[in-house]
């Protein structure tokens, strides 16, 4: 018998509503594990989306010395390449507060598939479970680097992209399994173009997120464009 994804569904008015309830729920999340066990550990879904909550976070007041952050996907670029997505977090987001910078855990993409996800796989696995993972959603259903259709080894924490449809093609993205491992997983998904994913999703279409399943429901939060 397979598990049922447990999912709780949050229509919010917009994108800004969308990203202020992102950031009241990370920075809550980030109270709550501190005050269990004294760190917080985050992962960060890059893309677009998530830029308005991270750009709330960069003038929010944290316990940033006590945060850990991860990443749920990097695409394979030089280093500091503008299409990263901890150049996003760290323009946007990270470069402002006060986290130590051996506390922020970039996935080494810049090494390529095989050898980033090796490589981050040593870097994870003594750390889950997560207090956090935010993931978002693409118009074709991908979460993080995990594409509808492929077939990743997900008996990994950490696997190889080397045929994503949206470029680059190469990546390395945490599986669907690191990320259920978390007391908390959080979505975000904005706009129009995300509609028939979100319309896939619900219908029960096998889709990467379709996967993710953590012990908690996932919470996601969408915008009216992308609900309705
Ligand atoms: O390529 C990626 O896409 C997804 C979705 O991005 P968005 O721009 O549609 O929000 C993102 O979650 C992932 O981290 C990223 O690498």
């Amino acid at each position: 018998m397979t598990d049922e994804q447990k999912i709780i569904w949050h229509c919010l008015a917009d994108a800004d509503a969308v990203a202020e309830n992102a950031a009241d729920r990370i920075l809550a999340a980030a109270k709550e594990a501190i005050v269990r066990h004294g760190r917080f550990r985050i992962v960060l879904a890059g893309g677009r989306t998530p830029e308005a909550a991270y750009r709330l976070l960069a003038n929010a007041n944290a316990d940033w010395r006590r945060w850990h952050i991860y990443f749920g996907d990097e695409r394979c670029l030089p280093p500091a390449h503008r299409e990263r997505n901890s150049t996003m977090a760290a323009r946007i987001w990270l470069d402002h507060v006060a986290i130590p910078r051996r506390q922020i855990h970039v996935i080494p993409a810049e090494l390529g598939p095989a050898e980033g996800a090796r490589r981050y796989t040593d870097e994870i696995v003594g750390v889950l479970p997560f207090d956090l993972v935010i993931l978002g959603l693409g118009e074709d259903g991908h979460t993080a680097s995990l594409f509808p259709g492929h077939r990743p080894l997900m008996d990994r924490l950490v696997v190889p992209v080397t045929n994503a449809p949206k470029p680059p093609a190469e990546r390395v993205s945490l599986s669907s399994f690191s990320l259920g491992q978390a007391e908390q997983v959080l979505v975000l998904v904005t706009g129009m173009e995300k509609h028939g994913a979100i319309q896939d999703w619900k219908a029960g279409r096998q889709l990467p997120i379709s996967d993710i399943m953590p012990k908690n429901p996932l919470h996601v939060l969408l915008d009216d464009l992308a609900g309705t």
